[in-house]
């Protein structure tokens, strides 16, 4: 099964990689460590790919797109079919995430996990496991096999990529309604109370945002998922898109790709693969901090910061997107600034 294969070949980093990354960027015309985190993504890309000098040829994100069958209990201010339009928009270059990849250079695979319409259209891959999830408040929003098969469908999109020759991956998606699931998953999993991971989502009142509370509440206390079991979580307070993701994330840690989060729904699908497999924190990297509430919860639990804080909110893999910049500037300053070889100073030790 392509879910086990995936999850036993995830493994440790390069050491000795990162090391020779390391020896390099204290030998480059800098003071030690003053490109800061810049320096910690250029360790983290050498060991994940084993290149020293490592190169960001192809970079696309991944969209996951799904409906939400919690969506009828009036937790989202847009309506359910804002998912199948907005998908097809994304063929239509028209879509915040079109002109976010454009800019940085990148592409991206849109792919119908779950949305609940026929969407026929030329550039969204189909790989629909069914049309939309079960309404949580009112039992599992899927079975564990449908769980499973859309972290599949993640994994093999993630494998199809790389022979492509991708090798910097963003992940975003579109779905009414996940900003719930998001909030539902992450709450169990993180032990943290459903109040302080649940915002606003794409806009609601203050009066639908405790509707959103008491919604989520129920459909945790009626599953009763063992948050001990990420699967159980993800069937059945969880979604499509979220489980597709969960797949890319799993999928890229088994292939050595490194990969990003996105907003607070991408962030609950990083949060689902590290805890079906904590090695695959080593492949993932943070980009942005989501405004909504529950991203920052979700970060603190996985030991991660954001690199940007823009209060950003709109998903479908912007944030990551956005974060491609930095990437591209990290290997640009490694790779193109001088050694101290090359230098007329002497190499800045620091006090001891
Ligand atoms: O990425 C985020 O942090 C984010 C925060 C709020 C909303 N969204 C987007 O808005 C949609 C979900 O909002 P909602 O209110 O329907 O749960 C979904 O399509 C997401 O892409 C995304
Ligand atoms: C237009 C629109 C675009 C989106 N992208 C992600 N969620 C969205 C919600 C709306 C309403």
């Amino acid at each position: 099964m392509l879910f086990d294969t995936t999850i036993n070949s995830i493994k440790g980093l390069d050491n000795e990689a990162m090391e020779k990354a390391q020896e390099r960027l204290d030998n480059l015309t800098k003071p030690l460590g003053s490109l800061g985190r810049l320096e910690w993504i250029i360790k983290k890309l050498a060991g994940i790919t084993g290149e020293v000098i490592p190169s960001l040829r192809k970079k696309t994100v991944v969209i996951m797109c799904a409906d939400n069958g919690v969506v009828e209990e009036g937790v989202s201010s847009c309506p359910k079919s804002v998912t199948s339009t907005v998908t097809r928009n994304f063929t239509r270059g028209i879509t915040g995430i079109n002109v976010f990849t454009k800019h940085a250079g990148a592409d991206i695979v849109v792919v119908d996990v779950g949305v609940d319409d026929e969407i026929n259209c030329d550039g969204v891959i189909n790989r629909k496991v069914k049309m939309g999830t079960d309404n949580m408040a009112k039992g599992p929003a899927m079975s564990r096999k449908e769980a499973i098969k859309a972290m599949e469908v993640g994994m093999e999109i993630v494998e199809e990529l790389k022979l492509k020759g991708v090798n910097l991956l963003g992940t975003g998606e579109m779905g009414i309604g996940n900003t719930t699931t998001s909030a539902a998953v992450s709450a169990v999993l993180t032990g943290n109370p459903v109040e302080i991971m649940v915002g606003k989502g794409s806009g609601l009142t203050n009066e639908a945002l405790l509707n959103k509370i008491s919604v989520i509440k129920h459909a945790i206390e009626l599953n009763k998922p063992d948050p001990k079991d990420p699967i159980d979580v993800l069937a059945k307070v969880g979604g499509l898109d979220i489980a597709g993701l969960t797949g890319c994330f799993l999928g890229a840690a088994a292939n050595r790709i490194p990969i990003l989060i996105d907003g607070f729904i991408s962030a609950a699908a990083a949060l689902v693969a590290i805890n079906i497999k904590p090695e695959a924190k080593d492949y993932i990297f943070p980009s942005h901090g989501s405004a909504e509430p529950g991203s920052k919860k979700i970060m603190e639990n996985i030991g991660m910061e954001p690199m940007l804080n823009l209060e950003m909110r709109l998903g479908e893999g912007t944030g990551a997107a956005l974060a491609f910049h930095i990437f591209d500037m990290a290997v640009t300053a490694y790779t193109k600034m001088g050694t101290f070889n090359d230098a007329t100073i002497e190499k800045y030790h620091p006090l001891e």
